[in-house]
């Protein structure tokens, strides 16, 4: 019953299709099921990987509305771009490097986190990356402070880890609370430990020709090894990167600029955002809106990297298949809402998202993946990968510090 859930996409949050929308099961997760093998492994350019060439007469895609969109119809599935997989390949790689140093010269690489509040996403982000750290053999330093710390207590930590020779990469968990200013703490890391690539020394490096920063913001450097390992061209081609932020969107675009490509950046002020993105081979989205982006945006064959990581209810979708209709699917929800989601209702919610939402990404899934080339999904992407390249850059950080090559 759950893997009937899908996204309408034309809602930020996630509604039941109605039956007849419906496609088969094995069509709908045949992403789950596609061999998919990236080219090489790290290689610095590796032969490009054609995308699969589309027969343009058969996806009618026009810059009809958005609604329009869910109309689109072609049996054309867009090769999935694993970012899991490829996460879990880079894992391995550093876990082997990692032994080759500490068999060398003695030394494990050291990461420390600070997190500064208790946000449940921010307290699983740093879960995971402790995890994932002890896996490959990375040495974890953690520190927790309430909320209402001040700005002096978290530059105290982090001026005691930039002195700490054990420590090779310092991250403070991003967002802090609003009484701080994030500046003068990523001011305070020191670049040569900066793995998250946050101090804007590392970002004007980033920016400027023949310089290079010491660390690439890991979620970018994410979405480019994924556009490397899949041999996706992007020199000279057309690219837009939708959203600009310090962490994702700007960094994405200076790199994808890096590369050559020819880069538009699309924001929450731009007009036409949809005209502008179907223009691109490559789009990035990073902008924190479920479903923004829908398939009549995409340009046929586009490679399509989704950074949006949204959380979306998943509950009440049970409840509205078995309906079928729209009417009922309303009233449902305003049901839901009422009884406020977590009350003896539980148990309806989908059993395959025990936190009772799901994430869906800033793409429109199933309407993309019938016009893409090739897409990553949402879980399953880039978030596995911001980690790979974070557990990679804190290698790199020790090897430089200890000029190991
Ligand atoms: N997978 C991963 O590893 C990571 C995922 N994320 C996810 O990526 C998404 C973006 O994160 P982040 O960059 O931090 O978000 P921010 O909120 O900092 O930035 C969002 C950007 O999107 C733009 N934007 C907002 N609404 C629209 C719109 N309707 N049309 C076009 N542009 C719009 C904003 O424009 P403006 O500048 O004009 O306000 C802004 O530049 C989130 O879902 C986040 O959870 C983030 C980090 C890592
Ligand atoms: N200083 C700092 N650096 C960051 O890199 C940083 C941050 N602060 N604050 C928050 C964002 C977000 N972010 C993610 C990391 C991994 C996944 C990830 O692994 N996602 C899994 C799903 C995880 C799940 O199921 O909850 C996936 O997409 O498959 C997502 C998002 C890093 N960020």
């Amino acid at each position: 019953m759950a893997s009937s859930i899908l996204s309408d996409c034309s809602s930020a949050r996630l509604l039941p299709l109605r039956r007849a929308f419906l496609p088969p099961p094995a069509a709908r997760f045949r992403h789950s099921l596609a061999l998919v093998t990236p080219r090489r492994l790290f290689v610095a350019a590796p032969a490009p990987l054609p995308l699969r060439s589309r027969r343009m007469d058969s996806v009618p895609v026009t810059a009809a509305s958005a609604a329009d969109s869910a109309t689109i119809s072609t049996d054309a599935t867009a090769k999935v771009i694993d970012g899991k997989m490829v996460a879990k390949q880079i894992r391995e790689e550093i876990a082997v490097e990692i032994t080759r140093m500490k068999d060398a010269i003695g030394i494990v690489p050291g990461l420390a986190v600070i997190l500064v509040g208790s946000r449940k996403d921010s307290q699983t982000y740093v879960r995971n990356k402790k995890k994932a750290c002890e896996a490959v053999g990375i040495k974890s330093y953690e520190v927790n402070l309430p909320e209402d710390s001040s700005e002096e207590e978290v530059i105290k930590h982090i001026a005691s880890f930039n002195s700490d020779p054990s420590v090779h990469g310092i991250l403070v968990q991003l967002p802090l609370p609003h009484h701080m200013n994030d500046e003068n703490i990523l001011n305070a890391v020191s670049i040569e430990k900066d793995v998250d690539g946050f101090h804007p020394l590392n970002i004007g490096r980033l920016a400027m020709q023949g310089r290079d920063p010491f660390f690439v913001p890991c979620t970018p450097k994410g979405c480019m090894e994924l556009l490397h390992r899949y041999g996706v061209e992007i020199k000279g081609k057309r690219a837009v990167v939708i959203g600009r932020s310090n962490i994702v969107g700007m960094p994405a675009a200076l790199l994808l600029q890096k590369a050559n490509a020819t880069v538009s950046i699309v924001h929450s002020q731009t007009k036409n955002p949809e005209e502008i993105t179907r223009q691109a081979d490559i789009v990035i989205a990073a902008v924190g809106v479920a479903n923004l982006v829908r398939g009549n945006w995409i340009k046929p064959g586009a490679a399509i990297i989704d950074v949006g990581i949204n959380p979306v209810e998943a509950s009440l979708l049970l409840v509205s298949l078995a309906s079928g209709s729209l009417q009922h699917v309303l009233f449902f929800k305003c049901l839901w809402d009422l009884l406020a989601l977590d009350s003896d209702l539980k148990m309806l919610q989908d059993p395959e998202s025990p936190r009772g939402y799901r994430l869906v990404g800033d793409v429109c899934y199933e309407e993309a993946s019938k016009v893409a080339g090739a897409i990553t999904p949402v879980p399953g992407g880039v978030g596995p990968m911001t980690i790979a390249m974070l557990l990679s850059n804190t290698v790199e950080s020790a090897k430089r510090i200890h000029k190991f090559k």
